[in-house]
């Protein structure tokens, strides 16, 4: 763990995130991130690199609290598949078959490539959970299953102001 500034490559990330939100907005003629997010300064003030061998993911957690809303996940080397699952979606529970009526669906995935950029703002953030289950048989995208190289992410966020 390192304290202080973030290092300048990781400003320059900062900036482009930004900078690929503008244009895939743009492109999309949508917002992805609420603009008093996109717009704040600094857009993120803290970061973790995290590196995971073959078979190595993270559990399905939302991210504490202490971190603001609007965070970024830069997906580097191999490609995987993340899941998200609602909060209150349990599955097993009594009345999960209703969930999916709310469209509260057991597990979303999201497939990243090398390169790719994941936004949580909102809902996304707060009632959905990710989760990369990187163990055999779990890394299925369009059928196939993935081919697991070491994965990297750098993950970018806001720490909330202390009282
Ligand atoms: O490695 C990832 O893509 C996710 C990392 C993550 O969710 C976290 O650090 O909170
Ligand atoms: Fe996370």
């Amino acid at each position: 763990m390192r304290f202080g500034n973030l290092p300048w490559w990781a400003t320059e990330l900062c900036n482009s995130v930004r900078d690929a939100v503008v244009l895939a907005e743009e492109a999309a003629g949508a917002r992805l991130l609420p603009p008093d997010i996109l717009w704040r300064q600094p857009l993120f003030d803290q970061l973790i690199a995290n590196v995971y061998q073959p078979g190595e993911g993270i559990c399905a957690h939302v991210d504490l609290m202490r971190f603001e809303d609007g965070i970024a996940i830069v997906s580097l080397e191999s490609s995987c598949v993340m899941h998200f699952s609602n909060v209150e979606h349990e599955e097993g529970r009594e009345d999960a078959e209703e969930d999916e009526e709310r469209g509260k669906v057991g597990k979303v995935p999201v497939y990243l490539p090398p390169g790719s950029l994941v936004l949580l703002s909102g809902d996304a953030r707060y009632s959905w959970k990710h989760e990369i289950n990187r163990r055999p048989g779990f890394q299925f995208w369009e059928g196939k299953e993935l081919n697991q190289k070491q994965r990297t992410s750098i993950t970018l966020r806001k720490l909330c102001p202390v009282d």
